[in-house]
This record gives C-alpha cells, sequence and structure tokens, in this order.
C-alpha cells in the first residue's frame, strides 16, 4: 500500500473515492512553560485565523519535510524534533477534494520566532488556548494532543468554511506516513 494512504485509517467509501490534496500543520511546543505557538494568519485561506503552521506538501518531499519547512518558512524556526500527533480530514461541501492535513507537534527547535509575510507567531497557554479565534474543529481534538494521544479526525465543514455539521474523531496506536 502506498505508505502515504490514509485509507486504513478510513474506511467509508464515500471517503475513498475523493481527490485529496496534502497539508501540514506544525505546533512548536515550549513544554517547560506550557505554550505552543500558534500564528495569526494574515493572508490566504484561513485568514484572520490563529493556527499552527503549515501548508500544502509539495510534489518532490515528504510529509514531514513539508512540515519543517513550512515551519521555517512562516515562523523563521528550524526543527530539531518533530513528530506527527493527528490526521485530519476536512470535507467542505460542493468540493469534490478533501483536505488530508497532517499534523505535528515539535519540541526541539532552533531560533526565535518572527513575524513573516504569512503569519504573526504569538504564544498560548496549552490549556487556555484562543478557540474563539481559531478554526471550529481545533477545539475538539486539542484535548488529545493534551493527553498525549495520536488522533484521526474528519470534519464536515459547510460551504461557509465556518461551521461544520458532523464530525469523527478517535485515538490511534501510530500514524506513520513518510
Ligand atoms: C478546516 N479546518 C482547519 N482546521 C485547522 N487547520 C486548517 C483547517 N483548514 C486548513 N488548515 C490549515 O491551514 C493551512 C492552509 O495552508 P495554505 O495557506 O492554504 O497553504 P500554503 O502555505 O501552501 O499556501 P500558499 O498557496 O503558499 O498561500 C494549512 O496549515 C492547513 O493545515
Amino acid at each position: 500500500m502506498d505508505p502515504r494512504s490514509v485509507a486504513r485509517f478510513v474506511e467509508d467509501a464515500e471517503h475513498q473515492a475523493m481527490a485529496h490534496r496534502l497539508y501540514t500543520l506544525v505546533f512548536p511546543m515550549d513544554e517547560q512553560n506550557d505554550r505552543v505557538l500558534l500564528g495569526m494568519k494574515k493572508r490566504g485561506f484561513g485568514r484572520d485565523k490563529l493556527n499552527g503552521f503549515g501548508g500544502k506538501v509539495e510534489a518532490n518531499e515528504t510529509i514531514t519535510k513539508g512540515a519543517e519547512r513550512e515551519l521555517t518558512e512562516e515562523s523563521g524556526l528550524v526543527t530539531k524534533s518533530i513528530k506527527q500527533c493527528g490526521l485530519l480530514l476536512f470535507y467542505f461541501e460542493k468540493d469534490p477534494v478533501a483536505m488530508e492535513v497532517h499534523v505535528f507537534l515539535v519540541d526541539r527547535y532552533e531560533g526565535a520566532a518572527v513575524e513573516t509575510d504569512e503569519m504573526r507567531p504569538q504564544w498560548f497557554g496549552i490549556r487556555d488556548m484562543p478557540f474563539e479565534r481559531m478554526w471550529a474543529d481545533d477545539s475538539h481534538w486539542w484535548p488529545y494532543v493534551l493527553r498525549g494521544q495520536k488522533f484521526v479526525g474528519q470534519f464536515w465543514f459547510k460551504a461557509d468554511q465556518v461551521t461544520f455539521t458532523q464530525h469523527t474523531l478517535r485515538a490511534v496506536d501510530s500514524l506513520d506516513f513518510a
């Protein structure tokens, strides 16, 4: 099986029939102080929301390399240790392409966060997240991060890209993608 395939985690036929686009979503953690770095997105998809760092995975890179590249491009931080913690599948009404988002935690990095063209970084307490300024799905799966559990979730968003009508979420033992 293609090591990138998510079929082993998501079995419904409707999902299998859809095309996917791969994205990354990276959260730098300051474990000593129980803080996480978020960025206010200044342009494009998710503009004006606080989120982790990330974007599309390019054709010539692994998912993990894509995550590391986006983190550096958007925050200036260089990854020293990265681990995948989640897999999220987003379906938007009337959009035939599913968004496949690979979620990572970075617990060691070099450099200091700087504002870039795309993101304005800011630290938040991991138990005091600004969910009202984040994507609607985030408050659902963030508790898995706090418990140190890997997770797989699916969220069916309305065409307004703000609210979702259905979701599934479960813990998994491992997430091993390239
Ligand atoms: C629907 N609920 C959601 N919940 C949490 N996070 C979400 C999300 N939907 C998208 N995301 C993240 O938003 C970024 C978009 O990236 P996006 O700016 O489109 O990519 P990239 O930087 O390659 O774009 P450019 O084309 O260069 O502007 C990327 O991290 C992706 O994982």
